[in-house]
């Protein structure tokens, strides 16, 4: 059992906020045989992932994809025209939820050792925080409060009541004009699911490009994608103002809309934390400054999760928690950067991409294969043939990144990290035998052609001659014995 050098009353490990970040920080660190407190405000632990993220966006794509494909009348089946019932659509998302939620309730938390508090947590000084005004002092402390949507500062936009990925789950009509504020992650995926239940979208982005983190031939492909639902996809367009007419974009146009959807990034839940209180720096835009450990400027305290400056990714959060915990309970000197970071966003297609891109790749002087899928059987036999598979390799054609766009990227995207955190080389790659037909052939073809242009080169080349030369001598003087 590690030791503590909490005195009896206080608490060894205290984690502020019940997210993912903040529940496997927790159940690792009484796994290691610490005494964990976790305050979570919210009526149940779970987090943005939970109750207002990933599960509740996956499932209304769910929706999505089936409306569209049924609308579409594929097959000789004649197109369905009517309505779409939001309220039906959202009472499957609520069951998703409903059915992943014990996963994290406090009774789970509870039988993992965990004590889960309700409250507001602030810190009142370096060892010590309140909890709705109780007093606690801790030996260590972990903020994991996670990031909230980021409103823009436009003149009249709040008085439109604009949704945001907090709230939109609370429609109850589907909006017949739905303007959304950025092509980021949550814009493109929202705007596609809203687009092929029927709404009338405008996708306003103030940049050049959809999805900025993602290489253009990527981004390019999604925005054909949401094109092609119906989706008026908008660039050099931030809100500027609001009029009678509409909405007010900066590339000089209106965009007339019944709700406007806010998805323009997300800030550090940090406002009303105390952190100067605990002695705890945060950075220019509200995040918890943290060392490679995890380890705040006061070094009782970490962070993890998506109030830290590191990519907000639920997998990521929860990989911060197990590495918060170990250091934290075993002083030991587990390194975030060290951590391989998978990334996917969920629209048809979905972009799924791990370590260095294609862009990245290039600029550096590695070397790029790239399948497209048209090549690809699954992708001919479904008609999906609008992606490609992309590895980038290092000099001695090990794996060290990919980028896949097409259905079920994400899938493909595991076996892809695997290679790169294992820096599995493209011959052991060939050497998988892969399943015939599946999307993850575009992986296996990319690796294949690889190799096999690798055996054509003029150095294996020679290889391969002489062993034939002498293959060929031994059977015609084995002939000749014989
Ligand atoms: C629409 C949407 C879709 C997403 N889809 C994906 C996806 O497909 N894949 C993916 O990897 N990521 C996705 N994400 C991102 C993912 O949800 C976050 O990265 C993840 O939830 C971060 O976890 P966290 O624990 O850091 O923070 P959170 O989940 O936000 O948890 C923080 C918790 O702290 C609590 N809290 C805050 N302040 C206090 C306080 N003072 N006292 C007590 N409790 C407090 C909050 O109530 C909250 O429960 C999505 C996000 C959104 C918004
Ligand atoms: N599939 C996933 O893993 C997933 C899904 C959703 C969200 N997330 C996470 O949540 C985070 C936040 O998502 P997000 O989409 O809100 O943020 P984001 O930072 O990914 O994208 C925001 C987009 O809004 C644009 N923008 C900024 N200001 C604008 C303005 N005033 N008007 C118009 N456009 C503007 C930006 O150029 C950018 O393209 C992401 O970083 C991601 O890590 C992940």
């Amino acid at each position: 059992m590690p030791t503590s050098s909490a005195r009896p009353d206080e608490v060894e490990l205290v984690v502020v906020g019940g997210g993912t970040a903040g529940i496997l920080t927790a159940t690792t660190a009484a796994a290691l045989g610490a005494r964990v407190v976790m305050i979570e405000r919210a009526p149940a632990p779970g987090g943005d992932c939970l109750w207002t993220g990933c599960v509740p966006s996956k499932s209304l794509l769910s929706a999505a994809r089936s409306v569209a494909a049924v609308r579409a009348g594929a097959h000789g089946l004649p197109g369905a025209t009517g309505d779409v019932d939001l309220g039906s659509v959202l009472a499957a998302v609520q069951a998703a939820i409903d059915r992943i939620a014990p996963d994290d309730s406090v009774e789970t938390l509870t039988a993992a050792g965990v004590e889960v508090r309700r409250g507001t947590a602030r810190f009142t000084g370096p060892r010590s925080l309140e909890v709705d005004g109780v007093p606690v002092g801790f030996d260590q402390a972990v903020v994991a409060t996670g990031s909230e949507p980021r409103l823009p500062a436009v003149p009249g936009l709040a008085e439109l009541a604009p949704l945001t990925s907090d709230t939109v789950w609370g429609l109850e009509t589907l909006p017949a004009r739905l303007l959304v504020l950025g092509g980021g992650s949550i814009g493109c995926e929202l705007a596609q699911a809203f687009a092929r239940l029927g709404s009338h979208v405008v996708l306003a982005e103030v940049g050049p490009r959809l999805l900025p983190q993602e290489d253009a031939d990527a981004a390019e492909l999604v925005r054909h994608a949401l094109t092609f639902d119906g989706v008026d996809v908008r660039f050099g367009a931030a809100a500027v103002g609001v009029t009678a007419g509409g909405v007010t974009l900066a590339d000089g146009s209106t965009a007339r809309a019944d709700r406007v959807l806010v998805a323009v990034g997300r800030s550090p839940r940090t406002a009303g934390l105390g952190l100067e209180a605990a002695g705890v720096a945060v950075d220019g835009q509200g995040r918890v400054l943290v060392d490679d450990h995890l380890r705040t400027s006061n070094p009782a305290v970490w962070a993890a999760g998506d109030v830290t400056p590191h990519p907000q990714y639920t997998h990521l959060a929860g990989v911060h928690g197990s590495v918060v915990a170990a250091n934290a309970v075993l002083g030991l000197r587990r390194r975030a950067s060290a951590v391989l970071v998978p990334r996917v966003t969920f629209t048809d297609p979905e972009v799924a991409a791990v370590g260095l891109s294609p862009e990245q790749g290039r600029t550096q002087g590695r070397r790029v294969v790239r399948v497209e899928h048209r090549a690809v059987d699954r992708a001919v036999a479904e008609q999906r043939t609008d992606g490609f598979t992309t590895l980038v390799l290092d000099r001695r054609r090990r794996v060290v990144g990919a980028l896949v766009v097409g259905p079920r990227a994400g899938e493909t995207i595991g076996e892809a990290a695997l290679a790169v955190q294992r820096r599995v080389s493209v011959s052991a790659l060939v050497g998988v035998t892969h399943p015939y037909p599946t999307f993850n052939d575009g992986l296996w073809n990319a690796a294949v052609g690889e190799y096999r242009s690798w055996l054509g080169g003029r150095p294996v080349r020679s290889v391969l001659d002489a062993l034939r030369r002498i293959r060929r001598a031994r059977r015609q003087a084995g002939r000749r014995l014989g």
